[in-house]
């Protein structure tokens, strides 16, 4: 069987500014390390063999009908412009369309330098490529929009972070790779023909039924807010949400610094270059409104009343916290067991959150314990724990499917980040098992598994991961 991937492209249609052709830059020795067969039939491509794969998705072999390509892009980090970034290290291999009509970017990240390089090697190390890798199919399986990840190369080079190690190269698939930060490279240099086109396209590609400007950040500004509260609900924390790792089509992506909370408590960051907490936990529900109004700021040049445009869009925009709280209640509502939660269940919810804070309390394994019944053990306050307890057991009487629900809707296994770092250990010395064990375990974070008790157990203090961010 030979590997085929039946290539469909569009974006390369898109004006020549939108992109710079450009072709991966051979690698040493690839070797495949993994392949995600069920993501491959979903997208209608077909196996080939390991050696074939690992020339492909190293970026060695063009496969037929791919059209490789870096996008450009520009963007808020950390609060201040860019105006000039792109894929530094990544290039669109080209798009296929899978059987079920929906179109997909087959990317690869880690494939060499291209123009928007600035002082880049254009690679990534193995490191980042299987936190990456695991963390983004765990999400997916968790149900969460996310880009996903089909195969995973190493390089047989070396590469430089203060130190040598292992180069790999990623290959990411997503809905598309349009950005806040796509909008904002145009809006910038006010060439309003690109933005009018990006703005067809992004339409076409991911709200077939928006007409308008308006349409669009609505329907943008919907499905972000629906995820941030989703990650909320399993304390999921980005750690990078510059507006050029906020996608258009409402699905997360950049698994650098991420990382999920295990004690908990809602200032949590894990970022070492987020000195000031800006991606912080309980900042998420901010920042997403902050890029929503840079969205919004980049499509005001395409509507014909401009103050008027302004207006409209600053309540669109205004109108984004309710939209998340309202999210954030749906889901951790049904957390403890509320299919239908309303704004009196608010202090049930947010009375339980404090006390796990004050107790610094297993996020994942608290809400797990709840379903079992057996969420004092998770407590050290335990009078707290009862006054909860009753008042929850009174509002329960009217859910008669709660266990179900809270069995559906709080994991068992969540990637743990000194689960993470021990897997990425493991890989740097030669062993890959535990890369498998864990994309095995996550597939099915709903599940309890007894055999696989050992992920679920929160970090010793000599295993907790303060820096995630050791370079990318
Ligand atoms: N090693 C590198 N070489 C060249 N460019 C890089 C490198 N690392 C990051 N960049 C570029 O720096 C910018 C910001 O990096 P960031 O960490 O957000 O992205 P990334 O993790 O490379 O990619 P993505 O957002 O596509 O997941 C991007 O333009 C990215 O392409
Ligand atoms: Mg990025």
């Amino acid at each position: 069987m030979t590997l085929t991937i039946p290539f469909s492209n569009s974006y390369g249609q898109l004006p020549p500014r939108f992109f710079t052709r450009q072709a991966a830059t051979p690698v040493a020795a690839p070797e495949l390390i993994a392949f995600n067969d069920a993501l491959a039939d979903r997208l209608g491509i077909t196996r080939g063999a390991d050696g074939d794969m690992a020339r492909v998705f190293s970026g060695n072999e063009a496969p037929p009908g791919a059209d490789p390509l870096a996008q450009v892009y520009a963007g808020h980090q950390f609060g201040g412009f860019s105006p000039q970034l792109g894929d530094g290290r990544a290039l669109l291999l080209g798009e296929v369309e899978a059987p079920d009509g929906t179109r997909f970017d087959i990317q690869l990240k880690g494939a060499g330098r291209t123009p928007y390089s600035r002082g880049g090697d254009g690679r990534a190390w193995l490191g980042p490529v299987l936190r990456e890798y695991v963390v983004s199919e765990a999400m997916a399986a968790l149900g969460v929009p996310t880009t996903r990840a089909l195969a995973a190369v190493a390089t047989g080079e070396t590469v430089w972070r203060e130190t040598a190690l292992p180069g790999a190269v990623l290959t990411r698939v997503a809905t598309s790779h349009i950005r806040v930060g796509t909008f904002q490279f145009f809006a910038a240099r006010r060439d309003l023909d690109a933005l009018k086109a990006l703005f067809d396209y992004t339409c076409a590609r991911h709200y077939p039924d928006a007409r308008t400007p308006d349409d669009l950040l609505i329907a943008v500004i919907d499905a972000q807010a629906a995820l941030v509260a989703q990650w909320l609900s399993l304390g999921f924390i980005h750690g990078v949400m510059n507006t050029d790792n906020t996608t258009l089509s409402g699905e997360t992506i950049d698994y650098g610094p991420c990382a999920f909370v295990d004690d908990y408590h809602p200032q949590t960051v894990f970022s070492s270059i987020d000195r000031h907490g800006r991606y912080a936990y309980d900042n998420q529900a901010n920042v997403i409104v902050w890029n929503m109004a840079q969205l919004a700021t980049c499509l005001v040049p395409l509507c014909d009343d401009q103050e008027a445009t302004v207006e409209r869009f600053t309540a669109a925009v205004h109108a984004m916290p309710d939209k998340i709280e309202a999210q954030r209640l749906a889901r951790f509502g049904a957390k403890i067991g509320l299919s239908n939660p309303t704004d009196d269940d608010r202090p049930l919810i947010n009375d339980l959150l404090d006390l796990m804070a004050r107790d610094g309390a297993d996020f994942t394994n608290t809400f797990r314990a709840l379903a079992h019944g057996s969420a004092r053990d998770q407590l050290t306050d335990r009078a707290a724990y009862d006054d909860w307890h009753t008042r929850w057991q009174a509002r329960l009487a009217a859910e008669p499917d709660a266990h179900s629900l809270m069995l559906r809707t709080n994991p068992a296994f969540i990637p743990r980040n000194h689960r993470v770092e021990e897997m990425i250990q493991a890989a740097v010395a030669g062993d890959f098992g535990p890369v498998h064990r864990l994309l095995q375990v996550l597939s099915t974070p709903y599940t309890d598994q007894p055999d696989a008790a050992d992920l679920t157990r929160p970090p010793a203090p000599h295993e907790r991961v303060q820096q995630t961010f050791c370079g990318t």
